[in-house]
Order: C-alpha cells, then sequence, then structure tokens
C-alpha cells in the first residue's frame, strides 16, 4: 500500500523514522513520503525527513507541556501550514495516508484528530491513524489525553491503528526503557502490513492484495494487528501447524492491542517463502481466526518474502467493543474523575488560603 506517514509529536516523528527505515532496510518501498509536525523544535532536529514547526508564536518551540488542547489549537492554528507541506507528497500514486502519534502527550493527541480531520476533507484516499496508548504505568495526565484523543480520533480517522505501549516491549524493561525496542517492534509489524499488497514480481492467486486491507478497515473504529513467527520447514507438509501455531500466537499473544480478539472484520496474512506456505494450514488458520474473531469477514492472502521462517499478521477490524478497549476507557474514565478531584482539592485548599479569616493566625 503506498502510503504517505505524517508523524505528530515526539512518539509519531520517532515512530515514522522507525517505519520509514525498516521500509528502506527492507527494500519494500511502500512509504513514499514523510513528514514530521511537532510543537517541540528538539524533537524535530533528529528526524531524517522534512518537518513543520507548529504553534512556535504560542509556545515558541518548547512543546505545549502535555497540554492536548492547546495541542489541538497550535495544529489548527497552523493546519495550512502543514496541509500545504503535504500536498507536495500526497500524489496520484498514495492509497492511503497515516498520522502517527502518541496519544498520552500533547502535540500528537491534541493535533493527530485536527490534522486527520483536514486529511479527510481534501483528500479521497483513507485516512488512517496509528494511535500509541500510554502503558498502565504511565501517569494520569497521560490516560486524561489517551481518552479524549482516542474518541475524537477514532471518528475523524478511517481507523485508528492501536498500540499499546505494554504490548511489544520486552519483558523486563520499563515502558520508556524500550521504547527503541517497541518502536522496532511497531515498525516491524505495521511496515509488514503496509508492504503487504505491495507488487511482487510472479505475483500467484493467493498474493495478498492491497484492497484486503483496505476492506479490513472499512468498518472504521479502531483496529488492531497481531504478529508471530516461526522457523519453517522447506517442506510445506511439515507446516502445517506452523502456519495454524504462529496464528493463533500473532492473535492470542502477539497483539498490539493484548486480549482484543472479538472483530467485525479480519486479515490473515502469511508471510514467507511461497512454496514452503501449507495451503492447509492456511485454511485451518482461517477458520480458527473466523472462530475466535466471530467475524464472519476474514480475508486472507500470502506475503511471498525471502525469509527461513513463516509469519502470520492478523489484522482486525473494528474492535472497539473488545474488553481491551473497554477496560482502556474505564481507566481513562477514572483517571479523568481522579484529575477533577486534584483540581477541586487544589481549589478548596487555594480558597482556604485566600480567606481573611486566617489573617489574624499569621
Ligand atoms: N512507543 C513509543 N511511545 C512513546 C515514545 N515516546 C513517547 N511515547 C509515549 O507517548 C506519550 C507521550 O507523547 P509524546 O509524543 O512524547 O508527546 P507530544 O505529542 O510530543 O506532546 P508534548 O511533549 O506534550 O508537546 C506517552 O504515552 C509515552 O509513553 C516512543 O518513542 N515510542
Amino acid at each position: 500500500m503506498k502510503t504517505v506517514l505524517v508523524g505528530v509529536g515526539q512518539a509519531g516523528g520517532k515512530v515514522t523514522s522507525a517505519l520509514v527505515d525498516f521500509d528502506h532496510e527492507m527494500g519494500f518501498g511502500s512509504i513514499i513520503g514523510a513528514l514530521g509536525v511537532n510543537s517541540a523544535k528538539a524533537d524535530l532536529q533528529p528526524l531524517q525527513f522534512d518537518t513543520v514547526l507548529v504553534g512556535q508564536d504560542r509556545v515558541k518551540g518548547h512543546g505545549v507541556g502535555g497540554d492536548n488542547e492547546l495541542g489541538a489549537e497550535v495544529m489548527q492554528g497552523d493546519a495550512r501550514e502543514v496541509m500545504g507541506e503535504l500536498s507536495g507528497r500526497i500524489t496520484a500514486e498514495a492509497e492511503a495516508i497515516v498520522v502517527v502519534a502518541g496519544l498520552g502527550g500533547g502535540t500528537g493527541s491534541g493535533g493527530a484528530p485536527v490534522l486527520a480531520k483536514e486529511l479527510k476533507r481534501v483528500y479521497d484516499v483513507p485516512v488512517y491513524a496509528l494511535g500509541i496508548l500510554p502503558g498502565r504505568g504511565e501517569g494520569t495526565m497521560y490516560q486524561v489525553n489517551a481518552g479524549r484523543s482516542l474518541k475524537t480520533l477514532a471518528r475523524e480517522a478511517d481507523s485508528v491503528l492501536l498500540v499499546d505501549n505494554d504490548a511489544w516491549h520486552s519483558s523486563g524493561e520499563s515502558v520508556e526503557e524500550g521504547f527503541g525496542s517497541i518502536n522496532a517492534n511497531i515498525a516491524r509489524r505495521v511496515g509488514l502490513l503496509l508492504a503487504a499488497g505491495e507488487a511482487v514480481e510472479g505475483v500467484g492467486e493467493s498474493v495478498v492484495d492491497t484492497s484486503e486491507v483496505i476492506n479490513t478497515l472499512r468498518s472504521g473504529g479502531i483496529s488492531a494487528l497481531g504478529y508471530a513467527s516461526a522457523e519453517a520447514s522447506e517442506d510445506p507438509d511439515e507446516n502445517i501447524n506452523v502456519v495454524t501455531s504462529v496464528t493463533r500466537n500473532a492473535l492470542l499473544t502477539g497483539t498490539s492491542l493484548p486480549n482484543a480478539v472479538e472483530a467485525d472484520s479480519a486479515l490473515l496474512v502469511v508471510a514467507g517463502e511461497p512454496e514452503t506456505i501449507s495451503r492447509k494450514g492456511v485454511e485451518r488458520a482461517r477458520k480458527w481466526v473466523e472462530e475466535e474473531t466471530g467475524s464472519m469477514q476474514v480475508r486472507g492472502g500470502d506475503f511471498p518474502l525471502e525469509s527461513g521462517r513463516l509469519a502470520s499478521l492478523v489484522l482486525l477490524g473494528g474492535v472497539e467493543r473488545s474488553g481491551r478497549v473497554e477496560e482502556f476507557m474505564e481507566r481513562a474514565a477514572a483517571a479523568v474523575e481522579e484529575a477533577d478531584e486534584q483540581e477541586a482539592t487544589r481549589d478548596s485548599e487555594e480558597k482556604l488560603f485566600q480567606n481573611d479569616d486566617l489573617d489574624g493566625l499569621i
């Protein structure tokens, strides 16, 4: 899928960078343009692609400090400039635009929904978001921001592919320590999805087409991506269980949104050497995905790739009713309440100290 990426905020820029590097290393050529947008100048500097600094008149290049309303305002204020920078990149070749952002901060969380809305107004191709949810251990402000942003983003974008920061980091590492490996994992998985369906020489009947990705995401709302891989035999008959077990692992333990299984639609992409992919295995795996997700719309296809391994990518569309999303929304609502209570305590403490009756005590 020929894609233009827009990384908003610090996480958005870093994840976009990892995706661009992966696509380049693999020689896929599915990312045809990238732009970084931020209100913090220092976060734009390391990026190897063009960037736009927004909100300079308001925050002087220092970021919005987690204030996502301000993040939305500065993006709105400079939307014309951002859209202008993008217009040269979103050529007729583009099949999708992906806005990448961490939903817990200020610039990405506030800015991504504003940008998605502008892009949808102007372009006919699907506008997706790749949204990063704060991990459980991240503070109240992150959860509040992400809850607000996710609702708006799911409304504005054609689909929000959610990655939970707790999902793809190595055990023993904190979320912050793990950013490098989380980003590399996001790049590999999402990068493969974007490249699935890219023209491959000697395309066979079973090769997945870009339109399958778009159709799977057509139900809108929230989507998730699962991935797992394993060593494969050269003989496809010995790979029946390899295909079924990597598919099970991709969906049950390898998703970007842990425990999101119920879905409106799904796409199963099996990647590896075409002659090693077991047709029987693929058939069984697809049936299993149908049963697990409860979806009647499970699409499928191969992704020919030179490798000694076989991998399964499972894209789920319409997972907003899954337990995981509900659990996050509850966490965000509790965080909003906690933030409100803290504000109320601060207000009453301020009133206490403004009370004239206290004057006599000092
Ligand atoms: N996966 C991943 N998450 C990140 C990374 N950097 C920050 N985050 C997450 O993103 C959220 C914070 O968003 P940022 O992108 O840092 O903030 P911002 O959008 O630049 O906004 P401000 O700094 O407030 O202007 C938190 O939930 C972090 O855990 C990263 O490199 N990778």
